[in-house]
């Protein structure tokens, strides 16, 4: 199905730090740049050079931000290193009336403040196959301190936890073998059923103890 309302029905991923979901993400826009778009987030940071607002980020005051939000205009926000990040309504509907697919790549907490809203996107969960592969694959990218990285998997932990809540996705994908998990993904992407992965939690759980 590539239109109707499950097209316009925004693609929410989620998973720990690591798991993949930027890998999945950069072939699905590669093999579909005509059919999806990620929403430009609102953000108080300062632009970084080379940085062109409405581009990577809309760059707001605080005050413009707080008034945003006191509006109801953000379907998810958090604070980061002293600056706000958000996902304003505006943004989502932009693209939808684009007529390509919304996907909001984004974490736990703003999953939460979505299922509050009533944005009514699909959920997908990218999983790591175990918590030892999520260590050797955030190494491996070299973009972390050992600090950094513990840190990771810990917070992994709890968005498992959120995984476990029946319900909390509509999809899991284990991104195991990434020529499977990515056939799995472009399926949700597109509207296709996929029998979702189970999650090895508890042998994850045992890994962390
Ligand atoms: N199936 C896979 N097999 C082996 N390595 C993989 C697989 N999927 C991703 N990787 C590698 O794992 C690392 C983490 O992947 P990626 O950066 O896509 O994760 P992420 O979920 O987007 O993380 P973050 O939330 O921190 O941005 C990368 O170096 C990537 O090349």
């Amino acid at each position: 199905m590539i239109s109707g309302p499950y097209w316009a029905r925004p693609l929410v991923l989620s998973g720990p730090s690591g798991s993949g979901k930027s890998t999945l993400l950069r072939r699905l826009f590669d093999d579909h740049p005509a059919r999806f778009a990620f929403s430009v987030s609102h953000t108080t940071r300062a632009p970084r050079p080379g940085e062109v607002n409405g581009v990577q980020y809309h760059f707001v005051s605080r005050e413009d931000f707080v008034s945003l939000l006191n509006q109801g205009g953000f379907v998810e926000h958090a604070e980061f290193s002293g600056n706000l990040y958000g996902t304003s309504k505006q943004a989502i509907d932009t693209i939808v009336e684009s007529g390509k697919r919304c996907i909001l790549d984004i974490e736990v907490q703003g999953v939460r403040q979505v299922k509050n809203t009533n944005l009514n996107p699909i959920y997908c969960f990218i999983a790591p196959p175990s918590l030892s592969t999520l260590r050797d694959r955030l190494i491996g990218r070299g973009t972390e301190t050992t600090a950094a990285v513990e840190k990771r998997l810990k917070t992994a932990l709890l968005e498992i936890d959120y995984a476990k809540i029946p319900g909390a996705h509509d999809h899991i994908i284990i991104n195991d073998d990434l020529n499977r998990a990515y056939e799995l993904f472009q399926s949700v992407a597109f509207g296709n059923p996929i029998s979702s992965d189970k999650l090895p939690l508890d042998s994850l759980e045992s890994e962390a103890s």
